[in-house]
């Protein structure tokens, strides 16, 4: 196990990494589950008198959910219910000079993480332990903490370079995550078990599907994830309209082979959408049936009508729901559908769920429906699925072993 701010002298001045990305709408993060669950921790160590540095990540370079955390500190300081200062740096004077000037009681965020050179090349911790980044922070800091369970799979510098050079605890995110996330990989079903698979990271859910197919009797496919499967199936969707957007070529490249192996194996274990929803000229919803389309001319947001029906019965038979992407682009409310109906389904049913993923779990309260509906709802998305294979996860391996 790992130690947690049970175990934390006091008077520190502790580095916290969060996971505070966010979907992005217009250049501005949006307030979301996980700034709830951090705040918690934030205001634990904030309320005990430590001086607290954060760090967090958000998009990845390139695309356009990767902007500065500026719009993040004002968002967490209101869940905190205490000012939260923001420094446009990550390691540089700037950013050692107010960490050195916090008072106690004070928290600061660092510069999103991944503006820094040193944080997004996967290496072994121990390379990251000794690059620039982790090498200077640790000079101005004297304990670490991981709160980031849901980053916890990257190995990436602020989530595994830390722990090897100072003091490190798991944040309460972090334990309570790793607690119900571990439980539930060892629970075992008498009946059913669906999993409902989605979003755009279809690279996470792919690479485990093979490890997870052991558990899951069914899988329902919808969002990039399942239009990939669709194209293996010998469909003329699951490609790029726009190569810019990259949603679909470079995933395709990387796991069609994957894909391939899993529909021979599996046959009818993955249920495939049989219609598709796009946005029509008149700005509409509008549907095709899968088998009608010639030539992939629209970008399909949503699965159809006619899919979520055919979803709803295996759901409704199964004693266990576990829920890893969107179906559809559910931000807009014509292409909810698919989300939406998949999660009215679970809730109206009595059977064990979990619903994965910092932006998926946010359809919850768009729609209306309550967290209480499901057995838990995690802000890990890639990290959760992970860990239902029993694998265990970088981030948290590096903070369980114990250091003199
Ligand atoms: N067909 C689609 N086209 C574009 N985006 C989609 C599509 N289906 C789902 N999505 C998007 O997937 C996002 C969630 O996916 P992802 O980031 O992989 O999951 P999470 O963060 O919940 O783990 C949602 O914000 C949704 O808009
Ligand atoms: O949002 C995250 O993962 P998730 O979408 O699987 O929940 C984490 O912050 C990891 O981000 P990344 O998938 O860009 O490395």
């Amino acid at each position: 196990m790992f130690k947690t701010l049970d175990d934390l002298p006091d008077d520190q001045c502790v580095l916290v990494r969060l996971d505070l990305n966010s979907p992005v709408e217009d250049g501005k993060p949006q307030d979301n589950r996980r700034f709830q669950r951090h705040a918690r921790t934030v205001r634990e160590l904030m309320e005990t008198g430590h001086r607290v540095v954060l760090m967090a990540h958000q998009g990845r370079p390139g695309r356009d959910d990767f902007i500065s955390l500026e719009g993040h500190a004002d968002i967490l300081a209101e869940h905190v219910g205490h000012d939260v200062g923001f420094v446009a740096d990550t390691y540089g004077e700037e950013a050692l000079a107010a960490i050195d000037a916090l008072e106690p009681g004070e928290a600061l965020l660092l510069e999103n993480t991944r503006m820094c050179d040193d944080e997004l090349p996967e290496k072994e911790p121990e390379a990251h332990a000794d690059s620039e980044f982790v090498q200077t922070l640790s000079g101005h800091v004297d304990a670490y903490v991981n709160d980031a369970y849901s980053a916890a799979h990257r190995a990436h510098a602020s989530l595994v370079g830390f722990p090897l050079v100072l003091p490190a605890y798991a944040g309460r995110v972090m334990e309570t995550e790793y607690e119900a996330n571990t439980a539930i990989a060892e629970k075992e079903f008498d009946g059913q078990v669906t999993m409902v698979v989605g979003g755009t990271k279809a690279t996470d859910v792919i690479d485990v599907m093979h490890a997870i197919g052991d558990k899951v009797d069914t899988f329902c496919m919808g969002g990039i994830a399942g239009e990939l499967f669709l194209r293996a199936d010998g469909a003329p969707v699951g490609f790029d309209l726009d190569p810019e957007a990259d949603l679909y070529d470079s995933q395709w490249d990387a796991n069609h082979e994957t894909i391939e192996s899993l529909i021979d194996e599996r046959g009818d274990g993955i249920r495939l959408a049989t219609d598709l929803a796009y946005e029509a000229d008149d700005g509409d919803r509008a549907e095709v049936r899968v088998a009608d389309v010639d030539e992939k001319d629209e970008s399909y947001l949503d699965i159809g009508t006619e899919t979520v029906e055919s979803y709803e019965p295996i759901i409704r038979e199964s004693d266990a729901v576990f829920v890893k992407g969107a179906l559809g682009v559910f931000e807009d409310e014509r292409f909810s559908t698919g989300t939406v109906g998949v999660l009215e389904a679970i809730a109206e049913t009595d059977c064990f769920s979990v619903v994965g993923g910092g932006d998926t779990s946010r359809a919850i309260e768009m729609y209306g429906l309550s967290e209480d509906d499901f057995s838990h709802v995690s802000i890990a998305g890639g990290a959760y699925i992970r860990a239902l294979t029993g694998d265990s996860l970088i981030g948290v391996e590096v903070l369980q072993q114990e250091r003199d």
